[in-house]
């Protein structure tokens, strides 16, 4: 099968990527964050997650960062809502997408957001249902789909299980999601072509973690697959607070660099994403961990 032509990239940084911050990140950086992935061309940000702050601190200015932001018509500002008071907060704050996350583990569903899987659809249930009539998109997360850090394998049945319930929901995309990133390609490649049979191809996501450095071979392997729909994060920013250990999503520039190389369009501008994860890596006082973000910010150090 060929690769897609083109594919989109949502970014996830301003929310999987800081969520695991554990100094306060204020508001303001957030906002400048969000604002120049905008001005790179991202359709697709994830911005902010209306959570229990007892749960993950650093998300608790996410109505202060979705009032202020600068939207750009056309992109959509995503935000993760648990529960009924997680999609209040987020319709005050119009979030142009919700996203509800469960897990294919069920260790993982209790740790992350302490309840079994199918008591997480039941809560999702009212919550899609009131996302959709506020007009809204409904994107569904699964976690663990390749592997949980708290039980181990997890079955292909689990996710495909999960994936269908998402989809009763009425979920418009479905993230499956490798959150310690133990997947290697054949697996994904075995997981994903067996989620195409039950979910529209071109509304599922690969959002990959890249703890064992298999996260660029697995995008490569899902594309072969068809999935033209990709999770990274600005720097490579990130990890979750309930998978000790995991760190941050695949990062965007070197996402974006291997799509150029292949000739795949994305509308995104490397130069301005290599800009951003500059500017909060500097914030946070450590180098971005994106091998081509880095490499092509030396290179602009030599070439001037
Ligand atoms: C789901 C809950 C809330 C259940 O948490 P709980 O403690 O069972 O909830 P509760 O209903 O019993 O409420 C307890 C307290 O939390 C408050 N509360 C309740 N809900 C909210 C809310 N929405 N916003 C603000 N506050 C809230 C509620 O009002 C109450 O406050 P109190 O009376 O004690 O003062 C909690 O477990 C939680 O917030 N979990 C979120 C964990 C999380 O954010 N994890 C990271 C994101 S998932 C992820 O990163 C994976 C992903 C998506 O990227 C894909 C991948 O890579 O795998």
């Amino acid at each position: 099968m060929s690769l897609p032509s083109k594919v989109k990239i949502v970014e996830v940084g301003p929310r999987d990527g800081l969520q695991n911050e554990k100094e306060t990140i204020p508001a303001d950086i957030k906002i400048a964050l969000v604002n120049q992935l905008t001005a790179a061309g991202f359709v697709n940000i994830e911005a902010a997650s209306f959570v229990s702050p007892k749960w993950v601190p650093q998300m608790a200015t996410s109505s202060e960062v979705m009032a202020a932001i600068t939207r750009k018509p056309g992109v959509i500002y995503s935000a993760l809502v648990p529960n009924m008071k997680g999609l209040e907060a987020a319709l005050a704050a119009n979030a142009d997408e919700m996203v509800i996350f469960g897990s294919a583990s069920e260790a993982f569903s209790q740790k992350n957001i302490n309840c079994s899987i199918a008591e997480s659809i039941e809560r999702f249930r009212e919550v899609a249902l009131m996302a959709k009539q506020a007009g809204k998109r409904l994107r569904g997360s699964i976690s663990c789909a390749f592997g949980c850090p708290y039980q181990g394998e997890v079955d292909v049945a689990a996710v495909v299980d999960v994936l269908k319930r998402l989809h009763d929901l009425g979920c418009d995309e479905i993230d499956i999601a490798d959150t310690i990133g133990v997947g290697t390609p054949n697996k994904v490649q075995t997981v994903m072509q067996k989620l195409t049979q039950e979910f529209p191809i071109e509304r599922l996501s690969g959002h990959f973690h890249d703890t064992y450095g298999q996260a660029l071979a697995n995008i490569y392997a899902s594309l072969e697959v068809g999935i033209s729909i990709y999770h990274s994060s600005v720097a490579g920013l990130g990890g979750c607070p309930y998978a000790k250990g995991a760190t941050g999503n695949v990062a965007t520039e070197d996402v974006l660099y291997m799509m150029n190389g292949l000739g795949i369009a994305t509308g995104i501008d490397l130069d301005k994403v290599v800009d951003a994860g500059q500017f909060i890596s500097t914030h946070l006082g450590r180098k971005a961990v994106s091998r081509a973000g880095n490499a092509i910010a030396a290179k602009r150090v030599i070439d001037n």
